[in-house]
This record gives C-alpha cells, sequence and structure tokens, in this order.
C-alpha cells in the first residue's frame, strides 16, 4: 500500500527512483488524493490531471532552489505530497492544519502565495529577473492552467517577459477546463495548436539537428531526434507565444514521462523565456472525476464509489437565489443580460446561461474585463449584472471607479462569496468589499439578509439606475419570515425594540445580532436589533434618530473594521456632531485564515457568546 509514496519525505527520494517506478508512483499519489479527499474535501480533479507533470517537475528540477510557482495553487497538492506534506492532508483546509494552496510559511517549497489566477508568470518573470540582477544560477518555473491564462495578467507577463533574455520556463497545463469548460478565442487557438501540424518547426539547439532529419511531407508531423538524447517535442514556429518573443515548445502528452522528462531538461538549458505546451486530462485516474470534472473541481467530502457529496448545503443558497431572481428578471425585461468571470456554476448563473444563451456572457477568468465590458453595455442601455465572487472582484478595483462609477453607469455587481468563505483562506475570503467600494462614488451597497431577499435586492438596484453591488455569503442564511423585507425601500429597520443599546448589522449578520440581542434578553438584558438593508450610502436620517434614541451603538459586520460599515456608521455620526458610545464587530485583522466558518467566527471572536459578553463588558456590565 503506497509503497513507493510512504518513502517520500522530500524530492530527494522522488530523485532516487527509477523512471521505471514513477509510472507506479504515479497511480499511488492518485490513489492517496482521491482516498484522502473523499474524506476532507478539496481540489481533487485538477491535481490528479497534474500527477506525472508535477512528478517530472521534480524529478528534473531540484526544489526548493529551483522555484516552482503554482498558478491558483489548487492543484500544488501533488506538489505538497512530494515535498514532504503526506500527513498535512488529514487536516487539509481544515482550521490549523494544511492550507489547500501554496503557503510560504507552510514550507520552503512554496515560494510564492497563490489563490487568485494568473498571477505566476509576472512572479516568476520577477523572480528571474532578481535571480539574474544577483547574479545566482537557479531555474524558475511558472505553471499555469488553460483557464488561467484567460486572464489578461497572464499576457501582461508573457508581453514583458517576450521583450527580454531573462530565462524562466512557463509550464502550459491545458486540459481543456478552467472550472467549467474554457472559453474564449484563446481556447480555440490552444485547440488548434493541439491539433496543428501545420506549423512544425524546429528551432534553437535543435535546428542542426532538424537539417540532418528528412523531410517526410510539409503537413507531415517532425520528430526530432536531439543529438544528446532523445527530444522527440514538437517545435512549432510563429505562435503567438513565438511572436510574443518567448519560446513555445509543444504541445506533448502531460501524462507521458518519456515526453515530460525530456522536454523539461531541455527547456533548462535554453535560453531566455520558454512556454512548454502540455496537454492533461482533468480528473485523470477517477473515472467519475474524468467524466465531470466540474463537479470534482473542489469537493467536499465524498463517496468514492458514487461520487455522492455528504456535506449538502441544507436550504437554498443565496447564490440558486440569485440564479432565480436573474431568470425572472430576464423574464420580465429584455434589457438585462448576466456576466461572469468564468464560474457561472459557483454563482449560480448555470440555467440562465442555458435559458438565455445570447444575454449570457461567461468571459473567462478576466474580473477587471468583464466590469469595463459591463461599463459598455450599460453605457449602451443594457442593464448589465456581473456576478462575481467578492475576493476576486478585488481585481477590477480600478475597472469599477474609472469605467463604472465616475460615469455613474447602472451596472450591478452580485457580489458573491461576500464575508468568510472558510475553507479556501485568506485569498478566497470575502472581506473587503464594503470598504473598497465605499470609498467609490456613486456606488450603492446591497446586503440581503436571507436568499428569499435578493430578488428584491435586485429589483431595487435595476430600479435605482447607478452602480450597484448586492453582496451575499457563501451557503445560506433563514430566518423567521417576520424578519424578512422586500426591499421596496433601503431605509435602516429595527427588526427588535429594545432600550439604551442598540446593534446595527447588516447582511447575514443581522441574524447573528438577533441570536446575540436573545442571549442577552435570557439575561434580562435589552439590545435593540436595527438592519441596514443598504451598508452604503447610510440612511443618514435613520441613523441620527438612533444616535438619539440609545446610549450605546454597536455595528456587525461580516467584513473588515478598516474602512468598513461600522467605520462608516460612526464616521457619519460624528461629522453630524453626535457622539454615542460604542464598538464595531467585525474582523479586526486583514488576514483570515483556512477553517470552518464556525472556527473561523470563533477565532474572531464574533459568536453570540463572545459579543454579548463584549457589549455587557463595553457597557460596564457583568456578564451572567
Ligand atoms: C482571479 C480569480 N478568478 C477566479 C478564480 C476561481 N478559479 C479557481 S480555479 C479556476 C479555473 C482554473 O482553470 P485552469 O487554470 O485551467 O486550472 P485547472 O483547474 O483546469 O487545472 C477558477 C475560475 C480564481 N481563483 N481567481
Ligand atoms: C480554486 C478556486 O479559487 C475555486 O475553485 C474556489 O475554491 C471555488 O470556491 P467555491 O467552492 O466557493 O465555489
Ligand atoms: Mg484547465
Amino acid at each position: 500500500m503506497l509503497k513507493l509514496l510512504k518513502q517520500i519525505k522530500g524530492p530527494e527520494n522522488l530523485k532516487a527512483l527509477k523512471e521505471e517506478e514513477l509510472i507506479e508512483l504515479a497511480k499511488e499519489v492518485r490513489q492517496f488524493l482521491v482516498q484522502s479527499l473523499a474524506q476532507t474535501g478539496g481540489h481533487l480533479a485538477s491535481n490528479l490531471g497534474v500527477v506525472e507533470l508535477t512528478i517530472a517537475l521534480h524529478y528534473v528540477f531540484n526544489s526548493p532552489q529551483d522555484k516552482m510557482i503554482w498558478d491558483v495553487g489548487h492543484q500544488a497538492y501533488v506538489h505538497k505530497l512530494l515535498t514532504g506534506r503526506r500527513k498535512g492532508f488529514q487536516s487539509l483546509r481544515q482550521f490549523g492544519g494544511m492550507s489547500g494552496f501554496p503557503k510560504t510559511k507552510e514550507s520552503a517549497h512554496d515560494v510564492f502565495e497563490t489563490g487568485h489566477s494568473s498571477t505566476s508568470i509576472s512572479a516568476a518573470l520577477g523572480m528571474a529577473v532578481a535571480r539574474d540582477l544577483k547574479g545566482e544560477d537557479h531555474q524558475v518555473i511558472a505553471i499555469i492552467g488553460d483557464g488561467a491564462l484567460t486572464g489578461g495578467m497572464a499576457f501582461e507577463a508573457l508581453n514583458n517577459a517576450g521583450r527580454g533574455h531573462t530565462h524562466l520556463i512557463v509550464i502550459l497545463n491545458d486540459n481543456e477546463m478552467s472550472i467549467s469548460k474554457n472559453v474564449g478565442g484563446m481556447v480555440k487557438y490552444l485547440t488548434k495548436l493541439r491539433s496543428s501540424r501545420d506549423y512544425l518547426r524546429a528551432k534553437e539547439g535543435v535546428e542542426d539537428a532538424l537539417n540532418q532529419v528528412p523531410v517526410i511531407g510539409e503537413h507531415m508531423v517532425h520528430t526530432i531526434k536531439r543529438t544528446k538524447g532523445k527530444f522527440k517535442s514538437f517545435l512549432i514556429e510563429n505562435t503567438l507565444f513565438e511572436q510574443l518573443g518567448v519560446t513555445y515548445l509543444g504541445p506533448i502528452d502531460g501524462h507521458s514521462y518519456e515526453e515530460l522528462l525530456d522536454i523539461l531538461e531541455n527547456a533548462k538549458g535554453m535560453k531566455g523565456p520558454v512556454l512548454i505546451h502540455v496537454k492533461t486530462k482533468k480528473g485523470k485516474g477517477y473515472r467519475l472525476a474524468e467524466e465531470n470534472p466540474s463537479a470534482f473541481h473542489g469537493v467536499s467530502s465524498f463517496n468514492i464509489a458514487t461520487g455522492e457529496i455528504s456535506k449538502k448545503c441544507e436550504g437554498k443558497s443565496f447564490s440558486s437565489a440569485f440564479g432565480e431572481a436573474m431568470l425572472q428578471m430576464a423574464s420580465e425585461r429584455e434589457d438585462v443580460v448576466a456576466i461572469s468571470a468564468a464560474m457561472p456554476e459557483g454563482t449560480g448563473l448555470l440555467e440562465f446561461s442555458k435559458a438565455y444563451p445570447r444575454r449570457f456572457f461567461d468571459v473567462g477568468i478576466a474580473e477587471q474585463h468583464s466590469i469595463t465590458f459591463a461599463a459598455g453595455l450599460a453605457a449602451q442601455g443594457i442593464r448589465p449584472v456581473a456576478a462575481i465572487y467578492s475576493s476576486f472582484l478585488q481585481r477590477a478595483y480600478d475597472q469599477i471607479l474609472h469605467d463604472v462609477c465616475l460615469q455613474n453607469l447602472p451596472v450591478i455587481l452580485g457580489i458573491d462569496r461576500a464575508g468568510l468563505v472558510g475553507e479556501d483562506g485568506a485569498t478566497h475570503q470575502g472581506l473587503y468589499d464594503i470598504a473598497y467600494l465605499s470609498s467609490m462614488p456613486n456606488m450603492h451597497i446591497l446586503a440581503p439578509k436571507v436568499p428569499e431577499e435578493v430578488e428584491g435586492a435586485i429589483r431595487y438596484a435595476l430600479h435605482l439606475n447607478a452602480p450597484v453591488a448586492i453582496r451575499y455569503p457563501r451557503g445560506t442564511a433563514t430566518l423567521e419570515v417576520a424578519y424578512h423585507h422586500d426591499y421596496k425601500d433601503v431605509s435602516l429597520k429595527t427588526l427588535k425594540a429594545g432600550h439604551t443599546r442598540a446593534i446595527l448589522a447588516c447582511g447575514k449578520f443581522v441574524g447573528l445580532a438577533l441570536e446575540v440581542s436573545q442571549l442577552l434578553e435570557e439575561q434580562g438584558e435589552s439590545l435593540a436589533v436595527i438592519e441596514a438593508p443598504c451598508c452604503y450610502p447610510l440612511d443618514k436620517e435613520g441613523l441620527l434618530k438612533i444616535a438619539q434614541g440609545y446610549d450605546y451603538l454597536f455595528t456587525l459586520e461580516d467584513g473588515i473594521l478598516l474602512g468598513g460599515f461600522g467605520e462608516k456608521v460612526f464616521s457619519l455620526l460624528i461629522q453630524e456632531g453626535y457622539t454615542i458610545k460604542g464598538h464595531q464587530f467585525g474582523y479586526e485583522s486583514g488576514i483570515v485564515e483556512h477553517g470552518d466558518i464556525a472556527h473561523l467566527l470563533e477565532k474572531e471572536g464574533l459568536t453570540p457568546q463572545k459579543i454579548s459578553v463584549q457589549i455587557q463588558r463595553l457597557c460596564g456590565k457583568e456578564s451572567k
């Protein structure tokens, strides 16, 4: 059982294996990944696809002297396994356990942290230039997927790399998949490269060898044998990459060690930037994942035989409510269109994409573009709704400010995964959106507290005719129907009366505020609960009434405190000449690591228990 894998405590043990043993090792790695992730959950399909590639990389290169940068980083599990972290898989993505992404603190082999897409080539180029400036001698390798290559930054980096002579290696892992099927012109181009035999021509060090190989026919595949070895890869000239100044090698079979070891060994000695096009199969080796890679992209624990997911979301998620509401809006208004940046499943827009293919736009992993594209649509009278996860929307800060808000264009942002997302960790927690959006002119931020309010929020946003962000969290939330409202107006709403003290909350955390109030009530204390359906701009009139009616005001938000909702509340009160005692509850630190949400909230002091104790203390009372 896992005879070879168990011997591997680091890349040196891998290097001690014979080439023939690598095939068996790949089997063991796949077996381990499926069994382990069936328990813990994680990013399965992408990792199953890069088993041979990662083994070959660690066989040929010397990590950590040679630097490997994993784009997105969700496919770095095999790298973790080969660099002494097998035991860490027991606690993968759990609170206090091993991260699902590369982490510099976790291992010297993780040289650059990722989580968001399309950063690897820029970082690799920076590291390669630093190496040359410092007179060092090592390799820098970026491993980027075809999905991540749809992100503009990857092209900015290639463009930059291509104009210089800095040596770096870019591995393009092409499995024709993003989370869903990959989309766009680049994908078509890669497909053409995968199948084309017209371009084949030898290049660089193999040109001499090529001259000695008889030309079999203009359109036939040239097998190029290197004098020193058995370099059988195809070298295609005039690719887009070549024209940018990056040597293109491939495409090769990413599950064949013969091809992988050969090409990696050769790429080491080449000059300038080199891109190796590697074809792989997402989900390889686990039939269910091969057949449906999207379903096994990111999973929670599952049954290996049936693929059935064990932890199901109970109740309707905010994302599904958003998807349903968008279907409804589209049926009512012809001007409504939906935009996704490579996340139609995650954002609940899959049905919309099928029902309204002409009004649905998956732009790839291109958040920046998605927003300016939406601005263009809005400028011409269309009503675009772009559904993007909170943390990925950070990519589009200036597009929202410069292209949408300054022109006051009616672009609606469906900000999914706002607040804690849990297991994906620091790179993915949606903590910053209120802080950065509320400083933008003309922007409105709505925060439905239950999925049932999402449709009302979209209707209200459409009626506003201005930039509107609707933020809602991962998963679901439930509250008694009596607390729901229909977003006909966004004035502050008192959900529960109280005297002297009030808590003002927004979004899903309104539920938490109600729990705090309940707990205090059980101790004979009162705390009024007030909801802000719109976190920004604030309902000034309503807020001034609160300042007059209570001695203490507490705010509660599922976001970072610095620049957040609470800060805006207290700052407005100060501006208006009011002083009120109180406190802001939210995330004090800008970094919240991975783990299940319950543990994270406990650590952040955001449980009913901890908040109520804190409130009592701040009011100079003992908790009972
Ligand atoms: C900026 C950003 N947007 C969206 C995502 C969500 N996301 C994670 S992996 C992924 C697909 C990546 O596809 P690819 O790079 O081809 O890797 P594969 O999963 O196919 O191995 C997406 C869209 C992200 N991590 N970062
Ligand atoms: C790696 C990545 O960024 C995505 O796969 C992300 O993990 C998806 O998150 P959800 O599971 O919340 O859709
Ligand atoms: Mg891919």
